[in-house]
């Protein structure tokens, strides 16, 4: 009985300790917003962050076994029916790179159109670039990196010749009226080179963004960094280019992307690039793990009261879906929870 009241009396003072770290956490967040130049944000409003979901793109490409295009677009469907307005849908890169994205124009076709959902597709060049535009891509993304040996082996091509061959891309894009997303890979770390300095970083951000690249996602592409590298890394970007243009990429490799994103968030980043499920992992870097898991990040950004308009139940069982279609195990923890948990209540209701 002791013990027992012991343990209560832990347990609440450990709840109430992690309620208030929660709430201060959120008020950083809050403030930190509020001074970034928006006061709306910081008061009663309250903050919101937009989630790029990459799973049917990053997610998919690195799956060994082919997956249909009837699933691909299901599991898109699903993903919008939680309340996901970003969707990354396909690549319109070389099929003998990646096999996985030779269906990106079928997957396209197929999409329903909502109003306010946005289908952004990878192009490496401008043949992907006409593809795209021939499927009815309005948003494309150009690839880039902060590591040559890894733009080599992703691209087949220095940072320097990846540049030569966005600007026309880029150019083009945006004459025909579609918004230009940039990605720079191995912001943390390069599986090639080893660790990337902040300021290679920064530049090639700096390149994207003058290019006219509405928005730049950095990422982590093998999950490599930590909080202080993240912000090491954000501050010397954030020379060069404005938080209100950045987005966060994290894969989870070494455990460490929620704690990335947060660092991210509370230095004013309110883009948020995840996978549902923890799908994915990228083909030119080996032992990359997926991306953070989206419903991961919805549960983490809705206990700080953050707004990111995804309905977690609905986004748990799009990630079942395509886990079950896949054969795979999910490797989101609030979906494993959240499915352990339902099936517990089953079978409580069950042995009524
Ligand atoms: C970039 C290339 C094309 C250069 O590849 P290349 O071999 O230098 O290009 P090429 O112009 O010499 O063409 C080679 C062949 O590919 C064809 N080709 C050429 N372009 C296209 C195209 N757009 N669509 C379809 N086919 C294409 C072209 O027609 C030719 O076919 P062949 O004559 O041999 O039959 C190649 O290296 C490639 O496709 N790489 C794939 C890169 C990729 O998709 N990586 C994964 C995505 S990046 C990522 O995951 C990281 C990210 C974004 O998530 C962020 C992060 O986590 O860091």
């Amino acid at each position: 009985m002791e013990y027992l009241l012991c343990w209560r009396r832990c347990a609440t003072s450990l709840l109430k300790r992690s309620c208030s770290q929660t709430r201060q956490l959120s008020a950083a967040l809050h403030s930190a917003a509020g001074s970034a130049g928006d006061p709306g944000l910081g008061g009663q409003r309250p903050l919101s962050v937009r989630i790029v979901e990459v799973g049917p793109r990053d997610g998919l490409q690195n799956e060994p076994q082919a997956v249909p295009t009837a699933v691909k677009v299901e599991l898109i469907r699903r993903l919008a029916g939680a309340g996901l307005r970003t969707i990354e849908a396909a690549s319109f890169v070389s099929a003998k790179w990646v096999p996985q994205m030779a269906d990106g124009a079928a997957v396209l076709a197929a999409l329903p159109r909502d109003a306010g959902v946005r289908y952004p597709v990878l192009v490496p060049n401008m043949r992907g670039l006409r593809g795209a535009i021939d499927a009815g891509a309005e948003e494309v993304a150009v690839f880039g990196a902060a590591s040559e040996a890894f733009s080599r082996r992703n691209i087949n091509c220095s940072i320097e010749e990846s540049f030569a061959r966005f600007q026309p891309v880029v150019e083009a894009a945006r004459e025909a009226g579609l918004r230009v997303r940039g990605y720079v890979s191995c912001v943390c770390g390069c599986p090639y080179e080893g660790p990337v300095r902040p300021s290679a970083v920064a530049a090639v951000a700096r390149r994207l963004h003058k290019l006219g690249c509405y928005e730049i996602s950095l990422g982590d592409t093998i999950g490599v960094g930590t909080p202080g590298v993240v912000r090491a890394m954000l501050e010397a970007v954030q020379r060069e280019v404005p938080a209100s243009a950045l987005a966060i990429h994290c894969h989870d490799t070494y455990g460490q992307a929620l704690a990335n994103i947060l660092t991210a968030l509370q230095m004013g980043v309110r883009v948020v690039d995840a996978s549902v499920a923890g799908l994915g992992g990228c083909p030119y870097a080996r032992g990359a793990s997926g991306n953070v898991a989206t419903e991961d990040v919805v549960y983490m950004l809705h206990g700080l009261n953050v707004e990111t308009g995804v309905e977690l139940s609905a986004l748990v069982d799009a990630g079942q879906y395509i886990c079950d279609k896949l054969n795979r195990a999910n490797m989101s923890k609030v979906a494993q929870a959240m499915l352990a948990k339902r099936q517990a209540e089953v079978a409580a209701a069950e042995e009524k």
